[in-house]
């Protein structure tokens, strides 16, 4: 053990407000995957990817093309601080936890009152991948893993009848 373990918690986020703060390449990553889950996300960011511009002209998220503020946060459920500035990102966590807002920030792992895991999806069955913040690429090769057994698995759904 190399790091405190984190508790897999299954949360209901249909009906919470997120709040992502950044829109490059791993937030797009993230927003996509929180898709999957719920449409109550908003992305601030002054430069956003191309995807996210889309996502937000179908409607499915909401954004918000300019510098996060503190005020930003008050109706967060969470936030994910995922812009290439640390020291916004570590200010943005000094903010939630004074406002008791779970907070994720993605430029350093003991900022983080959850990490972000690997999602596998197959049906009913959701399986979230961490490796304790200790090795990413093993988390994502992990992930990629555990999709194909969800595959596998698949093939034989007559046996859990
Ligand atoms: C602790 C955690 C906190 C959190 O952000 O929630 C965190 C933290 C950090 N990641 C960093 C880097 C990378 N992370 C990835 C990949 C993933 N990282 C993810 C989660 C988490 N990352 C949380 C739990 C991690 C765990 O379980 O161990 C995944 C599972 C989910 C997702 O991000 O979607 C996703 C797998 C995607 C998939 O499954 O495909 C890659 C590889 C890649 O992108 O291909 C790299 C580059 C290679 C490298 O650096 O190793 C850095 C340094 C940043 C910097 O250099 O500034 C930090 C900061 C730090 O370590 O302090
Ligand atoms: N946890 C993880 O899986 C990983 C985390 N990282 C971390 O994530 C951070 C972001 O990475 P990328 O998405 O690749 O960066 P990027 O450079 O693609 O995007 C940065 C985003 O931050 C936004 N931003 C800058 N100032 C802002 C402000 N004042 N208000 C709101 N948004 C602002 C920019 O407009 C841009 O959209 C990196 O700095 C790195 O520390 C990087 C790789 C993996």
């Amino acid at each position: 053990m190399k790091n405190k373990r984190y508790f897999p918690l299954y949360v209901d986020l249909s009906d919470k407000n997120i709040v992502v703060v950044g829109g490059g390449t791993i937030a797009t990553r993230r927003v996509k995957a929180l898709l999957l889950f719920t449409r109550n996300i908003t992305v601030i960011a002054p430069k956003m990817t191309a995807d996210l511009w889309e996502l937000g002209k179908l409607g499915k998220i909401q954004i918000q093309p300019r510098p996060v503020k503190k005020s930003d946060f008050s109706m967060a459920y969470m936030v994910l601080a995922v812009t290439n500035n640390s020291e916004l990102n570590e200010e943005i966590y000094r903010t939630c936890k004074e406002e008791g807002i779970y907070v994720n920030v993605a430029s350093d792992k003991n900022l983080c009152d959850f990490y972000f895991p690997g999602i596998c999806l197959k049906d009913d069955i959701v399986v979230g991948i961490t490796a304790s913040g200790v090795n990413h690429k093993k988390a994502k090769a992990v992930r990629e893993k555990m999709q194909a057994l969800l595959e596998e698995l698949e093939k034989d759904e007559d046996s859990y009848e």
